[in-house]
């Protein structure tokens, strides 16, 4: 399997890559070739990188190749990670960083449409994630809408961990986690579809002050919060996440559970259709099925639509933009 990586000597990718190579994606027993994407000026960071991935020996790493052509590096792959963009510092909202990496995403998107092979599948890290997904899907009309996604597994790692953590469960034992919406500070984590050692974890926890006040806002501001700490925003928890994605998308999903993941809206819970939001899948050799039939109540029906207005407004603003 060719897996192209951008943005490959950042932060994600000094994470990333060590993984991807020593099989954390398909098992070790299934080589796969890393295609290397980055700025020009990056590149000698990135030769420094590939000289320790050589160091490590791994038995599963088929060949890297490095460069700064998309169309080059995207030849034939079938995994496109998309990592690379600038991140947010102190202060920023992702919102912001929209015009700066919405550029990157026009032109990957349009290499991948011309030079990636037929049974591409392609995960967007970089942020604005849901709305750089949607650029990339755009520009991208031969390929299959379903084959784009956006990451907001890191949300529903953290969701589940937060969880597990005030209940005292194992995070093994929380399943059924969603988180809805913008991968932003509008996102909406949701234990009441959730479990907990099957039972409903909204019961579980039976404090409501603590969903509203504490559980939500800390899920969705952890971001931010990672920046305050560590001066730069996540990066192997990203990674950690940005494969627990693409793999259960590819081998598929747990049968007893679900994964967050955002994924073009048919309209699903009312969320229009066209955006990349996120929802609960299930997934199974690189497909996606959108979760049915879970009931929305009020608490909940407000949080997935302030998440997914904010969207259109993002869409709005790249379609302004002339990105779309
Ligand atoms: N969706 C999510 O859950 C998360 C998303 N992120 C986002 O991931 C992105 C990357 O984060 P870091 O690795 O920490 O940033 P970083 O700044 O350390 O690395 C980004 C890399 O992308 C490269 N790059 C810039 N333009 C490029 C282009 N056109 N083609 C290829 N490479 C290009 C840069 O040269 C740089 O090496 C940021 O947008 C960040 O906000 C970060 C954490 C979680
Ligand atoms: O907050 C940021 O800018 C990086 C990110 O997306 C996250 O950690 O969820």
């Amino acid at each position: 399997m060719k897996v192209a990586v951008t943005g490959a000597a950042g932060q994600i990718g000094y994470s990333l890559l060590f993984r991807l190579a020593s099989g954390s994606l398909l098992g070790p027993d299934r080589p796969i070739e890393l295609r290397l994407l980055e700025i020009e000026p990056a590149l000698k960071a990135l030769e420094g990188v590939v000289m320790e991935l050589d160091d490590c020996a791994f038995p599963g790493l088929a060949g890297v190749e490095i460069g700064s052509d998309p169309e080059k590096i995207f030849d034939g792959v079938n995994l496109a990670l998309l990592v690379g963009a600038r991140p947010r510092g102190p202060g920023m909202e992702r919102g912001d960083l929209l015009e700066a990496n919405g550029a990157i995403f026009t032109a990957q998107g349009k290499a991948l449409n011309s030079v990636a092979a037929d049974d591409i599948r392609i995960g967007v890290t970089g942020n604005p994630a849901n709305t750089n997904a949607l650029i990339a899907m755009s520009n991208a009309p031969d390929i299959p809408q379903e084959r784009f996604s956006a990451l907001t597994r890191l949300d529903h790692n953290r969701a589940i961990s937060q969880l597990a953590r005030k209940t005292g469960a194992p995070v093994t034992d929380v399943k059924h986690m969603t988180i809805w919406g913008n991968h932003s500070a509008t996102q909406y984590p949701d234990v009441f579809h959730a479990e907990v050692g099957g039972r409903n974890a909204a019961e579980v926890v039976d404090d409501q002050s603590w969903i509203e006040n504490d559980f939500i806002p800390t899920v969705a501001k952890r971001g931010a919060a990672i920046i305050e700490a560590r001066g730069s925003s996540s990066a192997a928890s990203a990674a950690s996440a940005t494969i627990d994605a693409a793999r259960d998308w590819l081998l598929g999903s747990a049968t007893d559970d679900w994964v967050s993941m955002a994924v073009v809206s048919d309209g699903s819970y009312d969320v229009p259709e066209g955006l990349i939001s996120s929802f609960p899948v299930t997934t199974s050799a690189g497909d996606w099925t959108i979760v049915q039939g879970l009931d929305i109540d009020d608490f909940s029906r407000v949080r997935i639509d302030a998440s997914t207005a904010e969207l259109a407004e993002e869409r709005d603003a790249v379609r302004e933009l002339g990105l779309i």
